[in-house]
């Protein structure tokens, strides 16, 4: 079930913006390349940092303007954090930080094992005070789910009680098995894919997205 119907079941939202739609598009196609990948990876970021960001709370402040007195806006008290899934992950984080230059950024490490899927954390590295922000999440791909769902556990373990999962491409399967795991997570992606072959890899998707960013293998 993919949608918040349940009662207790996290947001499952694609946020389908013709910006997003269209750079998504590109950064499909086979033929684009590393540098391109890079740049529409980091333009989609932050077009879907828009769409996350857009309930974070507002307080009143006093300023002058060089002309009068007001009372203006200002992002009120949470703090935010920006935690890239590596390495495929990194790709979103500039895009995100342009948008919203005080946050810190976490790092954790992980790979998908070829064979058994199941994700190995290689290294974690939070700001000291992770408990106290709000969590983005990133990684471009949501397959197995399995990256993830570790990838919340870890911050969970840590005091993380506010977390959001963005991503950019994710199969029915993941988003499935996210929602079991973490039903008080949202998530946010730009596309819901077809299915999984028989490697993991999402179908259409767009491949590898850690090798195409960086140009490996
Ligand atoms: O939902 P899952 O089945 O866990 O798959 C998704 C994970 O696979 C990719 O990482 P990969 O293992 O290729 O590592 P990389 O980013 O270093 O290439 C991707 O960036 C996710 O982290
Ligand atoms: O299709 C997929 C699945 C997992 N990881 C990727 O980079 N791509
Ligand atoms: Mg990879």
């Amino acid at each position: 079930m993919l949608n918040a119907r349940r009662k207790k079941m996290s947001k499952f939202q694609v946020v389908e913006h013709p910006l997003i739609q269209h750079k998504l598009s590109i950064l499909r196609r086979k033929e684009t390349s590393s540098k391109e990948f890079r740049e529409l990876v980091d333009e989609i970021g932050m077009l879907m940092a828009y769409e996350v960001s857009r309930d974070l709370p507002l307080e009143d402040v006093e300023i002058d303007t060089p002309v009068a007195h007001m009372t203006a806006k200002r992002l009120a008290g949470k703090k935010l954090a920006i935690v890239p899934i590596l390495r495929a992950g990194i790709g979103m984080v500039d895009g995100i930080y342009k948008l919203i230059p005080a946050a810190r950024v976490g790092h954790i490490g992980m790979y998908r094992d070829e064979v058994t899927l199941k994700p190995v954390e290689y290294l974690v590295k939070m700001p000291t005070d992770i408990a106290e922000r709000q969590v983005f999440l990133v990684d471009p791909m949501l397959a197995t789910g399995g990256s993830a769902i570790l990838g919340v556990d870890v911050l969970k373990k840590r005091g993380v009680k506010n977390i959001k999962f963005v991503c950019l491409v994710a199969a029915p399967e993941g988003v499935k098995a996210f929602q079991e795991a973490h039903p008080d997570v949202d998530m946010y992606c730009a596309a819901l894919d077809d299915h999984l072959n028989e490697q993991g890899y999402i179908i259409p998707g767009l491949g590898d997205a850690g090798d195409r960013l960086f140009g490996t293998k």
